[in-house]
């Protein structure tokens, strides 16, 4: 029997049991994903789907336009995610009549096939979960199929490279065993298939480089969020981008960049780095933390009157941004070369999953703005190719994330590197939307200790610009769940958030074997694929991107109007970074969550707290298991929740915030993030 043949019956479909999934799916699946080639899924015949999930959407019609227009109303309280809750602050009784549940979606097979990017043959693989690692990667077969046209004969025969990491290695799935590696085989050093993709230039068109989505009905609004800032004697916060001072080149950057009113975290962190001071700035998901420090930086490297810099074998940058992913750092690098345009600071970005030489001539010719993943970079600072001498700025975006178990000790290693300067003789800046407690105090050790706090809104609060709905689905069903309301959102761009790599690319595959247009990123995928796949969704060629946490934070995509949480994440600050993934710039977005009774449970509580800071509805279900939990502690003073007001005992109480919130585990690490 061959592995691929698809009628075999003694297929072991991937992740049943694991996801609950009720057996093998449809007879004629998995054949779009026996090839990369979408052509192969166009030509399936449509197999004229039935609806097999009734009911969905109930309240608050999200994303369905059908919804509103469909008779049919059921009253399901127990999938009530929608209308069906009251609103926690009141507890006003909500009825669900006038939300009604739409029933018969109707599929549009053959319209959406494709899946993009797909781990050449991962869908057809008739392995188990079990039997995938045993035999290893049953991506194995891309190798042979990819590995010509592009030369990468060093990843032919390989397994997937990247992938898991914990701590601060990476697990190189490949030949049947699973290898640990710390992050020096990026070097190129002997240890294992060597990387040799190269990115692809960004284009370098005026027009390119300024190109920018449009900000949202909600942009104004921004102007009403509560702001407070902690420490001693902060400079005044600005109201225009004039009152910042900026020369004549930074202003026109940030003109064509379509920019022309400052957003809060941009009011009161521009003047605070341009004074100079430390900072920890907490502000909303798509609030415009990137511009907040990149334009003061600038506008200091511009004052300083910065050389050129030149083509040397060692560079020595003025500016180190480190960020914990590989997307996320080239896209901070892309906002750094937009407003650098037209002066002589050159950013460059180095990331793992590239060729190290590649890294090293971006370096060598010169580089005033480091943007790096941890990784790359210490391999860039060991190698002698990089200098930390005259480091006058280190930012950590992210920097809750950058801090945690998995990259604080290398955060570490980077700030007591030698040459490094000491915290009192460079500026550190550190951004993130959510900043847990324990998080914080290990800040401390990095910045000066009259650093300032900024704090947006509710800190570590999720944006009000997302409407959010949870919904009690269980394993069993979540996936026709999901076909339903990427059926009922028609050609929106989603991002499906799932907990696994394996299972990202299960989904993925089950997608586009349902005919809807899908690709993925994780990190078992090459770097290559990561963004090719970003591109595509990015292009609207797949509008639905099926991820893991990889993609949780930071990325900025034009047009997301869709988040689906197919399994929540294990801690309330990835839930906020994830579902931020919309709703961005004052743009409004969806985000609807399959709450598992089984696994999520622990979530009803932090969950309940987000949904109700944000105004959101809050269903009655959540609150019963929420209020059920043991230890529930509801005492709890709103905005004071996740422990991320100013922890420095001094400041406590001058600006009237309360750190009398949970004592929440802080994010140890999302299961699937790049350290290099
Ligand atoms: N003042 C502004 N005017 C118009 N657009 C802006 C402004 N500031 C930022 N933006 C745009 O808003 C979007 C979100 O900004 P950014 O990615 O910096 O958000 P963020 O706060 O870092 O989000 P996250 O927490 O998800 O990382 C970007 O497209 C950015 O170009």
């Amino acid at each position: 029997m061959s592995l691929l043949d698809p009628s075999s019956t003694a297929i072991a479909w991937p992740f049943c049991k694991e996801d609950g999934f009720p057996g093998r799916p449809n007879e004629s699946s998995f054949n779009c994903s026996q090839s990369t080639n979408s052509t192969d899924v166009n030509e399936e015949p449509n197999r004229g789907c039935q609806p097999r999930m009734r009911g969905f959407t109930s309240g608050r019609n999200f994303g369905s336009r059908d919804a509103s227009e469909n008779p049919n109303t059921e009253n399901t309280p127990r999938e009530g995610g929608f209308g069906s809750g009251r609103s926690f602050g009141n507890r006003e009784e909500r009825t669900e009549d006038a939300h009604s549940r739409s029933r018969g979606f109707s599929r549009r097979g053959g319209a959406r096939g494709d899946f993009r990017g797909g781990r050449g043959g991962f869908g057809p693989s008739q392995y188990n979960e079990n039997e995938q690692q045993e035999r290893g990667p049953h991506f194995g077969l891309r190798r042979g199929m990819l590995g010509g046209p592009t030369g990468d004969q060093e990843h032919r025969g390989f397994g997937v490279r990247g992938g898991y990491r914990g701590g601060n290695e990476e697990v190189i799935a490949g030949s049947g065993r699973s290898t640990w590696k710390s992050g020096a085989m990026e070097s190129g050093d002997n240890q294992g298939p060597k990387v040799t993709y190269m990115p692809p230039p960004p284009p370098d068109n005026e027009e390119a480089i300024f190109a920018h989505y449009q900000t949202g009905i909600n942009f104004d609004k921004y102007d009403t969020i509560l702001v407070k800032v902690s420490g001693l004697d902060p400079p005044p916060a600005i109201l225009t981008f004039e009152e910042a001072n900026l020369c004549q080149t930074l202003n026109k950057n940030i003109a064509k960049a379509g920019y022309s009113k400052l957003t809060p975290v941009q009011k009161y962190s521009i003047p605070i780095i341009l004074a100079g001071r430390d900072l920890m700035a907490c502000a909303q998901t798509g609030s415009g933390k990137t511009a907040a420090f990149l334009l003061p930086i600038l506008a200091h490297m511009m004052n300083d009157g910065i050389a050129a810099s030149h083509f040397k074998e060692q560079q020595e940058p003025e500016c180190i941004i480190v960020a914990p992913t590989r997307e996320l750092i080239n896209q901070i690098f892309l906002e750094a070369r937009k407003f650098a345009y037209g002066t002589c600071i050159r950013p460059v970005v180095i990331y793992g999953g590239t060729q190290t030489v590649h890294s090293i001539r971006q370096i060598m010719q010169g580089c005033n703005i480091l943007c790096a993943t941890p990784g790359r970079l210490m391999d860039m600072i060991n190698k002698e190719k990089v200098g930390l001498r005259k480091v006058k700025y280190l930012v950590l975006d992210e920097a809750d994330r950058m801090l945690d178990m998995g990259f604080g000790p290398e955060m570490k290693k980077l700030v007591s590197y030698p040459g490094m300067p000491p915290k009192d003789k460079r500026q550190t800046l550190m951004f993130s939307a959510t900043f847990p407690e324990g998080i914080q105090r290990l800040a401390g050790e990095f910045l000066k200790t009259e650093y300032l706090f900024v704090v947006v809104g509710q800190v570590g609060g999720a944006c009000s610009d997302v409407q959010q709905s949870i919904l009690q689905v269980d394993q069993y069903s979540k996936r026709e769940k999901l076909i339903d309301i990427l059926l009922s959102i028609g050609k929106e761009r989603t991002m499906v958030f799932v907990e696994t790599k394996k299972k990202a690319d299960f989904i993925a595959t089950f997608l586009c074997q349902e005919k809807i247009a899908t690709t993925s990123i994780h990190g078992d995928r090459e770097q290559r694929e990561r963004e090719e796949a970003l591109r595509d969704f990015r292009s609207g060629k797949c509008p639905v991107l099926v991820a893991t946490s990889v993609a949780a934070r930071g990325l900025d995509i034009e047009n997301v109007q869709h988040v689906v949480n197919f399994d929540l994440p294990t801690t309330i600050d990835e839930y906020v970074h994830r579902i931020g993934r919309t709703g961005r710039c004052g743009n409004i977005g969806k985000a609807i969550s399959f709450f598992d009774l089984k696994t999520d449970s622990h979530l009803a509580e932090p969950l309940l707290k987000v949904l109700s800071d944000a105004q959101q509805e809050v269903p009655v279900w959540l609150e019963e298991i929420a209020f059920s939990a043991p230890g529930a502690n509801f005492s709890i003073p709103r905005g004071s929740i996740f422990a991320s007001v100013d922890t420095r005992k001094t400041y406590q109480g001058k600006d009237g915030m309360n750190a009398g919130g949970l004592n929440q585990s802080y994010a140890t690490g999302s299961a699937d993030e790049s350290w290099d």
